[in-house]
């Protein structure tokens, strides 16, 4: 017997029971005004069943380059399926779902590029995220095991969160670091337009990672020292990326754990992008509690990450980062409110919330060291 044969609808009445009669469903679309709402439903529905159908759709389209190709003017399916060990009727299925989808337009000769497809190849680490989502995809499959706390895939993907041992190879540090810093670039921007940082003496950026955020900070404002504290084979080629920024003179880098060892001292401010949501509590509690012990009184730290939405879910945090995290076993998502209470138990005021225009990239939360 399944849960749904045991546990059959209440019966009762009230809008929801209404809704839900498929005798109601068929009168509603005989009214015009009433059959518009239920279309509008029915279409939202059919996304949510289809979701994992369009996402495979768009790993297809990433993994062949297609959208690359159209960059250079529109193609047939003949054309797009050389080289791709695929049949051209094949590939035009393949592309008429992305026409369906908004990634492509169909053209007098085959497919263009469409504006959404286009954009996505200026979003800087997006095409690198799509290819790693298979690995996420295959914990999803079953979620219910995902959330009954089964071993998943992705835990064994990101091994750094579970200590400095564990990033020890470089291989796999180096495969992390790109996903990481390409799409930093687009954390850095929208954290940097949220709250202003000019009159920082010194930044210390912990869980740094290459130094995007510190380069696109020391590129933006011309004072604040740099300063950048990860694990020893993560901070590699912060150095060197740093340097190349032009800001050898302004920058420094400290490899380390702080799970370990002591915080840098110096920084009137520091910075935790995309750092709390992978640790438990009782970790994210022992490291807000080493930043306030590293800041002066006054001292600021700035929490960038994509957030829940607390009582009122929101799709990327809720729907996406939420099972995200759920699958890498280690963190959580949190809401501004939940990372506000984290904040000023480990003794931090005046709690700020900067917001943010891209949940889906990141959002803005600023506190100060009580003193
Ligand atoms: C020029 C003419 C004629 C018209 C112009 C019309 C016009 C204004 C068009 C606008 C086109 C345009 C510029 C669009 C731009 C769109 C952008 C910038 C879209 C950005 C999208 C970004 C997305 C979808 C980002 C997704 C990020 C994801 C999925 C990140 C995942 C991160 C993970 C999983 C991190 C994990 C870290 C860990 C392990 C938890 O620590
Ligand atoms: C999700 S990445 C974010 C990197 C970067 N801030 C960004 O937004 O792209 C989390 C970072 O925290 C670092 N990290 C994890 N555990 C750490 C620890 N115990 N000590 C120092 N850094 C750590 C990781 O190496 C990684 O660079």
């Amino acid at each position: 017997m399944t849960l749904a044969d045991a546990a059959p609808p209440k019966r009762g009445w009230s809008i929801a029971h209404l809704i839900a009669s498929p005798r109601f469903q068929s009168s509603v679309a005989r009214i015009p005004v009433l059959r518009r709402l239920a279309r509008r439903d029915g279409d939202a529905l059919m996304d949510l069943v289809a979701g994992f159908v369009h996402s495979q759709i768009l790993l297809a389209v990433v993994e062949l380059q297609l959208l690359h190709r159209l960059m250079d003017g529109p193609a047939d399916a003949p054309d797009l399926a050389a080289g791709t060990g695929i049949d051209a009727r094949r590939i035009a299925i393949l592309c008429d779902g992305a026409v369906a989808l908004g990634l492509m337009r169909r053209a007098r000769r085959g497919y263009r590029i469409a504006r959404r497809g286009a954009a996505l190849l200026g979003v800087p680490g997006l095409e690198g995220m799509i290819r790693h989502h298979p690995v996420l995809y295959r914990d999803m499959a079953d979620p219910l095991a995902l959330l009954r706390g089964g071993e998943t895939e992705l835990s064994r993907f990101w091994p750094y969160v579970f200590g400095a041992g564990a990033a020890e190879d470089p291989a796999t540090a180096e495969r992390y670091s790109r996903l990481m810093s390409d799409s930093q670039i687009l954390v850095a921007e929208e954290t940097l337009a949220r709250i202003d940082l000019s009159d920082a003496t010194e930044v210390l950026d912990v869980g740094g990672g290459t130094g995007a955020f510190l380069a696109a900070l020391g590129q933006r404002h011309p004072h604040p020292r740099l300063h950048l504290f990860d694990l020893p084979a993560v901070v590699a080629q912060a150095e060197a990326r740093l340097a190349h920024a032009g800001l050898a003179g302004r920058a420094h880098v400290t490899a380390g754990s702080f799970r370990d060892d002591p915080l840098p001292k110096g920084a009137d401010t520091i910075t935790l992008n995309r750092v709390l949501y992978d640790h438990a509590d009782e970790t994210v509690a022992a490291l807000l509690s080493a930043i306030r012990a590293a800041l002066p009184p006054g001292g600021r730290v700035v929490v960038s990450e994509p957030m829940t939405g607390g009582v009122s879910p929101n799709r990327s945090g809720n729907a996406y980062f939420a099972f995200y995290t759920l699958a890498m076993g280690t963190g959580r998502a949190r809401s501004p409110d939940e990372i506000a209470k984290l904040l000023k138990a480990a003794g931090f005021e005046a709690v700020r919330d900067h917001g943010t225009s891209r949940p889906f990239v990141t959002h803005v939360l600023s506190a100060r060291r009580k003193d």
